[in-house]
């Protein structure tokens, strides 16, 4: 068996730049500031849509500054890094009233980046033009499962990738702003998946989705239950199913949320789970006939997806910001996994097989 080393956690190679954080809901308070604190990532400032909620947060993280307003806390001189986690709807505001400040210097915008493709574009094209960063909080990359699940691939050790599943069987926290919009789960669920299947397998030429309502969730929606099949530029096939329930949710139900995957390659199978919503690490286990002999073996790491993913999707923008390299997660490429959406919702409202050479060429 050959000497393998596994990097389940990018190291921290910056953490240099003032951040100032929008939104004070679950996703900030939970998970991007424990994240934050555990790497040391400064965060001088916190605004919300209520100044109560957005001060006891900062209360809660020792952040200094309250602003009563996110446009307040983006004219803050001391804010180098804006980063947002706010309703999808209001992101693309905030985000040019960020690229209009001299002392901004990154912004880090929340999945899904838009609601809709073009404004995407647009956002893609206007932070170039000004010449800032713009990154996208598009974390499953950095599940420490998927991490090593890479490093794998691009070392070959599972030969030419044949077939990829993401099945997920669990119940995501539906932000009631969601309740609003007409799209739900594959623009805000999928959007992990499909985005972490171009990550690992590259780009996918076609896809084909199908839909459901579910029942059990009370409020309208069209895409409830979701399932894609995928066909890359390699040849390799995916499937990615989002059950977003996992049986009743109901006292005394022992449910069995998870979410699994498993790819399959001309050398071998790697296989695992993302460690959500349970809060546990996620797992890999893999067989190689090139490097593990064909046995089994099972890397492993303390860390969870949320909340330690959220440090290396901070950490790319760190360094990118002090370096002027590009950052590892470019709002160029989000715009990709915005298109594969997007090829997802017309394949549901055409019933058939969308290319994406459709969408990207209007
Ligand atoms: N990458 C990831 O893994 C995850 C990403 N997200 C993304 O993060 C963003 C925030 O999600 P999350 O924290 O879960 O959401 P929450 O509902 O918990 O928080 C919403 C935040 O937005 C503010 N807000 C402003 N306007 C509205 C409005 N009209 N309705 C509701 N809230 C409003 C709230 O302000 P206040 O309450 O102070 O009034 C609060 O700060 C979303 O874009 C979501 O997609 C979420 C979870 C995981
Ligand atoms: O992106 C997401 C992943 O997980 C969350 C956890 O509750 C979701 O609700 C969310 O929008």
């Amino acid at each position: 068996m050959k000497d393998l080393v596994y990097a389940p956690d990018p190291p921290v190679r910056s953490k240099g730049s003032k951040i100032g954080a929008i939104g004070a809901g679950m996703i900030m308070a939970e998970c991007h500031l424990a994240a934050y604190a555990d790497a040391g990532f400064p965060v001088v400032a916190i605004a919300s849509r209520t100044r109560a909620n957005a001060q006891k947060v900062a209360d809660r993280w020792k952040i200094g500054r309250v602003h009563d307003t996110p446009e307040a806390l983006i004219e803050d001189p001391e804010v180098e890094i804006v980063d947002i986690a706010y309703p999808p709807d209001q992101q693309p505001a905030l985000i040019r009233h960020a690229l209009g400040q001299p002392h901004v210097k990154g912004i880090l915008a929340q999945k899904p980046l838009a609601l809709s493709l073009d404004e995407a574009r647009a956002l893609r094209d206007e932070a170039a033009a000004a010449g800032k960063i713009l990154s996208v909080n598009q974390n499953m990359r950095y599940d420490q499962a998927m991490q090593v699940l890479k490093q794998i691939l691009d070392r070959g050790e599972l030969g030419e990738v044949v077939f990829a599943q993401i099945d997920m069987h669990a119940i995501p926290h539906w932000q009631d702003f969601l309740k609003e919009y007409d799209r739900l789960t594959l623009s805000n669920m999928s959007v992990h998946h499909l985005d972490v299947l171009r990550f690992l397998l590259g780009e996918p030429e076609e896809i084909t989705t199908v839909v459901r309502t579910d029942p059990r969730t009370t409020f309208q929606h069209t895409d409830g239950i979701c399932v894609s099949t995928l066909r890359f530029e390699s040849g390799a096939l995916a499937l990615s199913t989002e059950d977003v329930w996992s049986g009743p949710r109901a006292e005394g139900y022992d449910d069995d949320q998870h979410i699994t995957f498993r790819i399959d390659g001309t050398e071998g199978v790697a296989k695992g789970t993302i460690g959500w919503p349970t809060g546990v690490a996620s797992t890999l286990t893999y067989a190689s006939r090139k490097t593990t002999g064909g046995q089994w073996v099972t890397p492993g790491w303390e860390t969870m997806w949320f909340p330690h993913a959220f440090i290396g999707v901070m950490e790319q923008l760190q360094h990118a910001v002090e370096t002027g390299a590009a950052p590892a997660l470019t709002v160029a490429d989000n715009v990709k996994t915005v298109e594969l959406i997007e090829a997802a919702y017309r394949s549901v409202a055409e019933g058939r097989t969308v290319r994406l050479s459709e969408i990207q060429t209007p």
